[in-house]
């Protein structure tokens, strides 16, 4: 089997993907996560997911399958990781008590065969009502630092969700059933 390179420094895709039987190697990716104003959170998302993976596939042997994507959160604008507590707290009383969605790119490249897919999964997340002292001690609970939108679902913001609809592990950061999907379409690859 081809070897899977997972183009991530994040923990949680690490994570995901080793629930699965597929061995991977992990190279991060060097890529400047800028957003350009006026693009859609879809389309920057997928471009970054690509970026990554097409930075990563120049260190790699023909034959690899590159794995990368990027989150992002949108409510009337995206989210990406806050620069700050003020930052944070915007963020979080801004999405509180209302829906947004969460977007990740996500793109699978191979050199040999010059494939390169980049495609996007979308998850409604409805988050309570919180009050000021609850955002803060949030905030102050450390885990908000490097994830989209400033909450991790997977940790204690778990306690801040009521509901969501879709893909959970695409909140986390990686659409493990859209990648299946892609990896067996066209790599002939199964998670499974
Ligand atoms: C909304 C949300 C995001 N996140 C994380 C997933 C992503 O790691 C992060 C968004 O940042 P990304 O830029 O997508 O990824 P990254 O910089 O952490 O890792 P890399 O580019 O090396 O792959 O937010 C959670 O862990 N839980 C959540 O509930």
């Amino acid at each position: 089997m081809n070897k899977l390179i997972l183009a991530s420094a994040s923990p949680r895709r690490k994570e995901i993907l080793e629930n699965f039987q597929v061995p991977f190697d992990i190279i991060p990716a060097n890529v400047e996560e800028s957003i350009h104003e006026g693009e859609e959170a879809k389309q920057i998302a997928m471009a970054l997911a690509f970026e990554k993976a097409l930075n990563v596939l120049q260190y790699c042997e023909a034959d690899d399958i590159v794995i990368a994507a990027d989150t992002v959160v949108y409510k009337n604008e995206i989210f990406g990781k806050p620069l700050n507590y003020e930052d944070a707290y915007r963020m979080l009383n801004l999405l509180q008590n209302d829906i947004h969605v969460v977007i990740s790119g996500i793109a699978v490249m191979q050199k040999s065969t010059d494939i390169k897919i980049v495609d996007f999964e979308s998850t409604k997340v409805k988050l309570k009502k919180l009050e000021h002292e609850r955002i803060q001690k949030y905030i102050e609970s450390g885990e908000v630092w490097d994830k989209a939108g400033s909450y991790a679902i997977q940790g204690k913001g778990s306690l801040l969700v009521d509901w969501i609809k879709g893909d959970y592990f695409n909140v986390v950061g990686l659409p493990i059933s859209k990648l299946d999907d892609i990896l067996r379409k066209y790599f002939k690859i199964e998670l499974m």
